[in-house]
């Protein structure tokens, strides 16, 4: 007859270990006993049933009809971040109680002194607010590079709830994760999303130049021989002459957020990207709006750039009219 007390001290084992483990290591883990097998199908499940791990307001469940892969593996960071800290290797995923710890890991200030608003409640983003960016509206009604947008920030006396940090409280859509055929995993609205509105932030890791050259080469390999699926993202911000003046490098390839199953589409698709910037972050932050109302169900796309189409680059599959049939790559 089994022992009940030595069962028992093998499925709360279980719960602690297995939520920290990345697929084959479960995998393994699974082999060793029925018991192992039922609490890693159960781990299985629950990180397919959220992509998000409880970090943000609604589950954004992965949904697979092409094969059997149950779900996408990464580290989840709801905002972008400065990769220093060690922790960043692991993140547990899965586990039974509802809420997986968010990341520890501060928000990338750079320890500047922190400047801002203080203006009265309700009055941030106005005229007034030193928060409320003029000059970005100008930009992009320009049509000179990327739309830019100002918010409160650290730095402001408002607090967390103020009007103007739309983009700072998470994902507040319904999303999911479908499997394709041809682009791999991929983000759809699970309801109605209408124009103008927040969608998510491209979270992942801030890279300097260097950095993002050597993993662009890494990446490179490995995707060509279908090993990745890379989402390490370069914005160029210009001035009114044309010429870049910063350079912004995003990795969600290992750490990020929903917005890393977000796929490219070369007319520009349903989405538009935003530099969004608060008071008190030195890094802007790349936010994703709806760039018109977009359908319960409809796939979620943006243009990864207008870096030039690599004949070497790897396929598209985005299908729009002006689509060369190949990725936009970076020169590394
Ligand atoms: C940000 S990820 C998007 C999610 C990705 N499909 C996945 O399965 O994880 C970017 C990668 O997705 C693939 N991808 C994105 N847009 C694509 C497109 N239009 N056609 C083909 N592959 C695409 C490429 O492998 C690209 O490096």
């Amino acid at each position: 007859m089994r022992n009940p007390t030595a069962a028992g001290a093998v499925s709360e084992l279980a719960e602690l270990v297995l939520p920290w483990l990345p697929p084959p290591d479960l995998a393994a883990a699974a082999s060793a006993s029925r018991a192992m097998r039922a609490a890693a199908s159960a781990v299985t499940a629950r990180r397919a049933a959220d992509s998000a791990r409880g970090l943000e307001a609604f589950p954004a469940p992965f949904v697979n009809p092409i094969d059997s892969q149950p779900y996408s593996y990464f580290i989840y960071t709801p905002f972008s971040l400065i990769p220093s800290a060690a922790s960043f290797n692991a993140q547990p995923w899965g586990c039974a109680s509802s809420r997986t710890p968010g990341p520890t890991w501060p928000r990338p200030d750079l320890g500047l002194p922190l400047c801002g608003c203080s203006c009265a409640r309700g009055q941030c983003g106005g005229a007034g607010c030193a928060c409320a960016d003029a000059e970005a509206e100008a930009a992009d009604a320009s049509g000179a590079g990327m739309a830019s947008l100002s918010e409160c920030g650290d730095g402001c006396a408002c607090g967390p709830s103020c009007e103007n940090r739309r983009t700072q409280r998470g994902v507040t859509v319904r999303l999911r994760v479908l499997r394709q055929l041809k682009k791999g995993w991929a983000l759809h609205a699970a309801e109605v999303i209408h124009r103008g509105q927040f969608v998510c932030e491209y979270a992942g890791e801030f890279l300097t130049t260097e950095e993002a050259r050597r993993r662009h080469r890494l990446y490179d390999e490995l995707a060509s021989v279908g090993k990745l699926s890379p989402a390490l993202l370069v914005i160029r911000e210009h001035l009114p002459s044309g010429r870049v003046c910063m350079r912004v490098n995003i990795d969600a390839t290992k750490v990020g957020n929903v917005a890393r199953f977000i796929n490219h589409s070369c007319d520009g698709g349903n989405l538009r990207p935003i530099l969004v910037r608060s008071s008190g972050s030195l890094l802007p932050r790349l936010c994703l709006f709806a760039a018109r109302d977009i359908v319960d169900g409809e796939e979620l796309a943006f243009s990864y750039g207008d870096a030039k189409p690599n004949p070497k680059g790897l396929p598209c599959f985005c299908e729009s009219s002006c689509c060369p049939g190949v990725l936009p790559a970076e020169e590394t």
